[in-house]
């Protein structure tokens, strides 16, 4: 168990509280406290019965960084299309200019920050399927683990109203101590039990639909379109979001681990793609497409990587997207650096071909409008950007929602990362929607992009138990 230190954090309130009843706009109080190792599961465990609905979890490849939220204090919405990004900033940043912060040194990912995510295509008509995350989600929550570089801090995040008094501290501390009791007790995390399994488009229409799309790429302007497919599970009981993000955990370790609840359903999965990280005046971004199978020995898996390294066509479906994130790193960017040949990315599951990204930004950059610029890069849309938009909304027989799209999060001093929402699941009760895609172009042949979806269903397959 950890023991806080409380003074500071009433003195915060009190201004807070002065503050609000002057200015009439609610102000937020964040503090932040170095505490002893908590494990990130067991601490989104403790939520499950006060929090349920309102928690998210968020681990980067490289363990830098693991944010764990329970509850909501203040939620940031759009339902505006296209402006979504430009209004989830503006409302990010009018938050942040009245808060008060409390916290003895400045680390990332610390502090107030909010997590949450974007549609992939706020112009694709919607179903219910996606009735709980509107085109832009995002949550600060009451409390956050965060556990950077390896040591843990705690911050505890109050929005202060006109209306409340300083005894709202107590409150607060009260609900902080028995949460942090109970992420102490640390539980077995239930496995779920698959009766279903249900390819939500047949296979054969599939594949003439990717059939007739690689006739259009010949013969239009279109060079890439990436098309998708659900493949819809039922459980026995409620799937356990602990026991996937277990298992996903477990076997994704070079994979971004995120969970995104809202109003009971959760979204969820293990990407291995960054769409962009801000640190300071660095961005980030990775050009991640071209697939192959994992070998089921060490010298299998070395010739077959060497297969998709030489390989004509993933060489030219990767290119497209190293081509058009480079454009748009240079709009944001004063210097942009990148080797000049892919290299492999290896998962459990599947090998990649992939070209990290780096660049200076410029001084106005803000990192919501770099995601806008980049999203959705052809590993996801196609190219031209627009068109193949365009064409994924005419053709494919499927509601992204968040699929696809940028999950992430956004701390009070700009930083932040956004990673595509791909090798991803939406948890709904004892329903499970999987979804999976592949870069189409001209010399595609539609039975190995099959293939290549449905390898690409396999972490989350495995993860919920269906593998
Ligand atoms: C769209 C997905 O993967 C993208 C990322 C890496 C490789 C890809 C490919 O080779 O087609 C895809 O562009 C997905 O996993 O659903
Ligand atoms: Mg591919």
């Amino acid at each position: 168990m950890v023991t806080l230190l409380n003074t500071e954090l009433k003195i915060g309130i009190e201004q807070a509280l002065g503050r609000a009843k002057t200015s009439l706009v609610p102000v937020l109080v964040s503090e932040v406290q170095k505490v002893d190792h908590i494990e990130p599961l067991s601490f989104f465990a403790a939520g499950i019965e006060k929090y349920m609905g309102e928690r998210f979890f968020w681990k980067d490849p490289t363990e830098e960084t693991v944010l764990v939220g329970m509850g909501t204090c203040k939620q940031i919405q759009s339902i505006n299309g296209n402006e979504r990004f430009t209004e989830t900033q503006m409302e990010w940043n009018r938050l942040i200019s009245e808060a008060i912060i409390l916290k003895e040194q400045e680390k990332m990912g610390t502090g107030p920050i909010m997590f949450g995510g974007f549609s992939f295509d706020p112009l694709k008509e919607k179903t219910s399927l996606w009735s709980k995350y509107p085109d832009a989600l995002f949550h600060v929550p009451k409390y956050l683990l965060s556990i950077i570089e390896g040591q843990a801090y705690l911050t505890t995040n109050i929005i202060c109203t006109q209306h409340d008094q300083l005894s709202i501290v107590d409150q607060v501390l009260e609900e902080r101590h028995s949460l942090l009791s109970l992420a102490s007790l640390v539980k077995p995390f239930a496995k779920s039990r698959l009766i279903e399994e249900k390819e939500v488009v047949h296979p054969s229409e599939w594949k003439n639909s990717v059939r007739n799309l690689v006739e259009e790429l010949k013969n239009g302007q279109l060079k890439k379109v990436v098309l998708a497919r659900e493949l819809r599970l039922i459980f026995h009981d409620e799937v356990s979001i602990e026991g996937v993000l277990n298992k996903l955990l477990e076997e994704q370790k070079g994979s971004f681990i995120f969970a995104f609840e809202s109003n009971g359903d959760c979204f969820l999965g293990a990407s291995p793609e960054r769409l962009v990280k801000k640190e300071g005046n660095q961005l980030f971004s990775t050009c991640l497409a071209g697939s192959i199978a994992r070998g089921k020995t060490e010298d299998e898996d070395a010739k077959l990587g060497q297969i998709l390294l030489n390989d004509q066509k993933n060489l030219i479906e990767h290119h497209y997207v190293v081509e058009m994130i480079k454009e748009a790193m240079e709009q944001e960017c004063l210097e942009v650096r990148l080797p000049e040949q892919p290299t492999l990315l290896k998962t459990r599951d599947i090998q990649h071909l992939y070209t990290p990204v780096v660049g200076i930004a410029n001084p106005d950059c803000s990192l919501l409008l770099v995601v806008n610029s980049l999203h959705p890069t052809p590993a996801l849309g196609g190219l031209p950007q627009k068109a193949s938009v365009e064409k994924i909304r005419e053709i494919e027989a499927l509601d992204r929602g968040l699929y696809a799209a940028p999950i992430g999060w956004l701390d009070y001093a700009g930083n932040g990362e956004f990673a595509v929402a791909i090798r991803s699941a939406l948890i709904q009760k004892n329903e499970a929607s999987l979804f999976a895609g592949c870069g189409i172009v001209q010399d595609s042949d539609a039975d190995s992009e099959y293939v290549e979806t449905k390898i690409k269903f396999r972490p989350m397959l495995s993860a919920l138990g269906g593998f």
